[in-house]
């Protein structure tokens, strides 16, 4: 029995959502919330008809199972075609993996799992082909919340499943969460995002690729057109995150924008330019290092006016809702800036932390944002991406595996 294990950030936008994937530069970081995922590939066994493949998901608490020779039969594949290069899901594949999936029965309130399922069947069958095992999900991200979760799933899925076919290893330790976690190399990461990234076209319908990115590579990045920099931050953006707990679908809501983009070519491509200038700002003022209280002051008031600025445009782009109304609202009370953050149209807002700001001031503000049962988060900005565990791993989310 063979035993690996992998865990993905979540991640905040801090300007250019939607108008990212036209084209336009965004900045995003990760943050300290992950999805984790465990795999124990089982022997080739004896009994044929008795192999199946497991995916537990811990988080909506629902396990599913699919015998082997059921997943080859439907897709006319056994072995997977080869897991160094990634390959997009053709609408043939789609279309066998959602006959695998009505098999299945979905509770009505959680079928917008299915496109996560649809990405875990191409993801596993394309990378170990139709081998038994059994994966575990879990995670700390809200679910289409704008935190980037159908990207640590994919990810963190990628990094498993690659790990397991023995194309990724990984190079050196840290730890975290009583396990051995540790880095993968650069090459490595670039193949794990180019399979997440297929992934998330099956979730999405439309991504910019931003998201699986900086799952993938972790810090604060600037992405344009596929183009990822670096960005170095002397001093940490501290980001409030207020999650409104209003459900909302990313693929509707990048395909809503588009549709606006054709109905309204020349306004929408002006919008994007802003936008686009906005990240290019951004970007520029957290590298920029501010050594005194008035130089980081001065930062912080320059990115709280972009963060206003691009929430405009995003109410321009239809992905407001009320729900991010009342945080903002909320939030100035204290004079403090927000802005919705991933797909909008609910989901999480985020809110500027100047670093002069008091506790007891932010306890206040959490305080009266969780009176509307808003749900806040601290987290930590910037981190490490994709981390793995190979073999040794032997105890995963209180499951032995
Ligand atoms: N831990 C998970 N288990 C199963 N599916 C997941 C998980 N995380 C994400 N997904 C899939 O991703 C979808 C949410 O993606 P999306 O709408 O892009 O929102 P976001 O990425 O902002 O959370 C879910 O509906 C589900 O299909
Ligand atoms: C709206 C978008 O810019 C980000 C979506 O993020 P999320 O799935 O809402 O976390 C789409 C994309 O870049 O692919
Ligand atoms: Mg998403």
């Amino acid at each position: 029995m063979e035993v690996c294990a992998a865990r993905a950030p979540g991640k905040i936008i801090l300007a250019g959502e939607h108008a990212v994937v036209h084209g336009s530069a965004a900045v995003a970081a990760a943050i300290d919330l992950y999805t984790r995922c465990s795999l124990c590939l089982m022997p080739l066994a004896d009994d044929e008809a008795a192999a199946t493949l497991e995916l537990d998901l811990k988080d909506p608490g629902l396990t599913f199972s699919w015998p082997c020779g059921r997943l080859r039969e439907v897709l006319l594949t056994d072995e997977a075609a080869g897991a160094r290069e990634a390959r997009p899901c053709s609408p043939d594949r789609l279309a066998s993996i959602a006959r695998l999936l009505e098999e299945h029965e979905i509770p009505e309130a959680k079928i917008w799992l299915s496109a996560g399922l649809s990405a875990f069947l191409f993801l596993y069958t394309s990378i170990l082909g139709c081998r038994p095992g059994k994966v575990t999900v879990s995670s700390d991200l809200p679910m289409g919340s704008g935190l980037g979760s159908s990207a640590a799933f994919c990810v963190s899925m990628s990094g498993v499943l690659l790990t397991a076919a023995g194309v990724v290893t990984a190079v050196g330790g840290i730890s975290g969460e009583g396990m051995e976690w540790e880095l993968v190399g650069k090459d490595d990461l670039e193949l794990v995002n180019r399979w997440a990234f297929q992934g998330e076209k099956i979730i999405h319908g439309k991504p910019s690729g931003i998201d699986n990115a900086v799952s993938t590579f972790g810090s604060m990045i600037k992405f344009k057109k596929g183009e990822l920099t670096n960005l170095k931050s002397s001093n940490p953006v501290k980001m409030l995150i207020t999650d409104t707990r209003v459900g909302r679908n990313t693929k509707a809501l990048v395909a809503g924008v588009s549709e606006r983009a054709s109905r309204h070519s020349d306004a929408m491509a002006s919008v994007f330019n802003a936008v686009n200038s906005i990240s290019e700002e951004v970007s520029s003022i957290v590298e920029l290092a501010a050594n005194d209280e008035i130089a980081i002051t001065s930062k912080e008031e320059k990115l709280a006016e972009l963060m206003e600025m691009n929430q405009g445009l995003l109410q321009c782009m239809g992905v407001s809702h009320s729900s991010i109304e009342t945080v903002l609202r909320t939030t100035l009370k204290f004079n403090l800036v927000s802005k919705l953050t991933g797909a909008g149209g609910g989901g999480c807002v985020l809110t500027l932390i100047p670093t002069m700001l008091c506790n007891l001031v932010l306890e206040k503000v959490i305080a009266e944002l969780e009176s509307h049962s808003f749900r806040c988060f601290k987290v930590e900005v910037g981190g490490q991406g994709l981390q793995v565990c190979q073999g040794g791993c032997s105890y995963f989310n209180g499951d032995v595996v």
